[in-house]
């Protein structure tokens, strides 16, 4: 496969609109020409014997790449080829156009998360055309529905693989990315496995009053009460839960690259740790990583300009931190509204799932660390974080305890925005170093222990 070759299945990709608007809502006409898409821009991968392939849930894919050497304990790499809508304002360039331009190619998708569907692909399509054969079994997870929580994908292939008894040795997924320009002295990129990610509550919450009308107004509104109640949740941050642990294990490998005084106290966390956790909060993204945040994302009340509503409802989403679960998280909720005449409803809640391990024996943790050293020599520091946001994975918890979330790519603040926002690119260099990571770590994965250089340079 050349260069251009290469790109243009990406353009190709994007140009396919799969997006999720909302929980039953999806454009499955284009999911539909999704899947013939990959079929016929990876015909090695649909026509080797030992790799097979089921559509599950009508729209999602699972492969199984048989290995050569059954003793090996499977692993399983995870994507998701559905979107979140992206209105043509604001784009330099049409969100669904692929176009290839200044070395990026644009559009919704490009890092969240076709790149990743993609790259897997790619790199499969590349090492069976050299003749590769795995040793160790795998499986590729594609799922359709991730943005609108995976019920209908991750969710039925889980239940699959565990009624055909599989156990995986670990699972990588997206999630965190080599991190560049989040922490102002800091000026070398990092790359974070997140070995955790954050748990999630749809909160609505429900005041009911009698209607009447509005020349006579009651002294208190569904609407009234119902605003105080969720903007007591807003300004009431929930506990910070940075003594907790992992965080601390974060922010102590990354100490000796800061320059002084910060490298002094981030090694010495027993003694600066408040004063750390407190600037943590001053951002909004790391806040995300010490903390349960609180996101009012939808409010509706109201019939008629002149009627006093009978109903006023509003949906609080909550990613609880790892170190709490989701009844203590409610709990706390009902203390800070604390007004009987309000009603919650949980609509979903998923506790955090187990953080997964990254010691020397952890396989998963290692030959992600072992292939960014390859592929990304100029990084210095690999550690294990926090996902704050929510992924496929967490369907899976029944299949393995290693799940990593990691996107070979670099990600700055700028790019960060661009996640579900306008203007979301990739350049071609970093889809192709991603094909590459892919490509070195599937043979990775072949190795007995430490991997060794490999057989097949791509
Ligand atoms: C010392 C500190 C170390 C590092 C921190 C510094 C900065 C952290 C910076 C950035 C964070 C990096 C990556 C996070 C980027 C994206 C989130 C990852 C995956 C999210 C995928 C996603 O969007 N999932 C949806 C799933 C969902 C769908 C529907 C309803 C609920 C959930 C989501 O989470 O909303
Ligand atoms: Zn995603
Ligand atoms: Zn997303």
């Amino acid at each position: 496969m050349d260069r251009k070759s290469c790109t243009g299945v990406v353009t190709g990709a994007i140009h396919i609109p799969t997006v999720s608007f909302g929980p039953k809502e999806l454009n499955t006409t284009a999911l539909a020409e999704f899947g013939e898409y990959i079929h016929s821009v990876f015909p090695t991968v649909f026509k080797t014997s030992f790799v097979q392939h089921e559509v599950i849930g009508e729209y999602s894919h699972l492969f199984t790449v048989q290995g050569s050497d059954p003793s090996l304990q499977p692993y399983m790499l995870l994507a998701h080829s559905d979107v979140v809508p992206a209105p043509d304002e604001g784009w330099e360039v049409p969100p669904f156009s692929g176009l290839e331009r200044d070395g990026f190619i644009h559009g919704r998708g490009t890092l969240d998360n076709k790149n990743s569907v993609m790259a897997i692909l790619q790199a499969l399509e590349l090492l069976l055309l050299r003749n590769y054969i795995p040793r160790r079994s795998f499986f590729i997870a594609l799922g359709h529905d991730e943005e609108i929580s995976g019920h209908n994908g991750a969710q039925k292939i889980s239940a699959l693989l565990q009624a055909r008894g599989v156990q995986l040795a670990f699972i990588v997924d997206e999630g965190n990315f080599i991190l560049d320009g989040f922490i102002p002295n800091l000026k070398k990129p990092f790359a974070i496995i997140a070995v955790t990610e954050k748990g999630a509550i749809d909160l609505m919450l429900q005041v009911n009053m009698t209607p009447g009308h509005s020349s006579a107004p009651p002294k208190e509104t569904s609407i009234g009460i119902l605003a105080a109640a969720v903007s007591r949740l807003e300004q009431t941050p929930m506990p910070n839960m940075f003594g907790s642990g992992l965080l601390k294990m974060t922010l102590q490998e990354l100490a000796h690259e800061f320059p002084f005084p910060t490298n002094i106290i981030l090694s010495n966390l027993w003694l600066f740790g408040p004063l750390v956790s407190r600037l943590m909060e001053r951002n909004y993204i790391t806040n995300a990583l010490v903390t349960t945040t609180t996101a009012l994302t939808m409010f509706n009340a109201g019939v008629k300009v002149n009627v006093i509503p009978p109903v006023a409802q509003a949906i609080i989403n909550f990613r609880v931190d790892p170190a709490q679960t989701v009844q203590e998280v409610l709990e706390l909720v009902k203390n800070i509204v604390a007004d009987s005449r309000v009603q919650f409803h949980v609509l979903s809640a998923i506790d955090p799932p187990p953080v997964s391990p990254s010691d020397h024996q952890a396989l998963g943790y290692q030959l992600l660390r072992q292939t960014i050293r390859s592929v990304f020599p100029e990084v210095n520091i690999v550690a294990p974080g926090i996902c704050i946001g929510n992924t496929d994975s967490r369907h899976y918890t029944n299949l393995t305890t290693g799940i990593y979330r990691f996107n070979p790519l670099y990600l700055n603040p700028q790019s960060f925005r661009s996640i579900h926002g306008i203007n979301e690119k990739i350049s071609v260099r970093a889809y192709e170093t991603q094909v590459k990571f892919i490509f070195e770590f599937i043979q990775n994965a072949d190795t007995d222990q430490e991997p060794v250089p490999h057989l097949h340079e791509l």
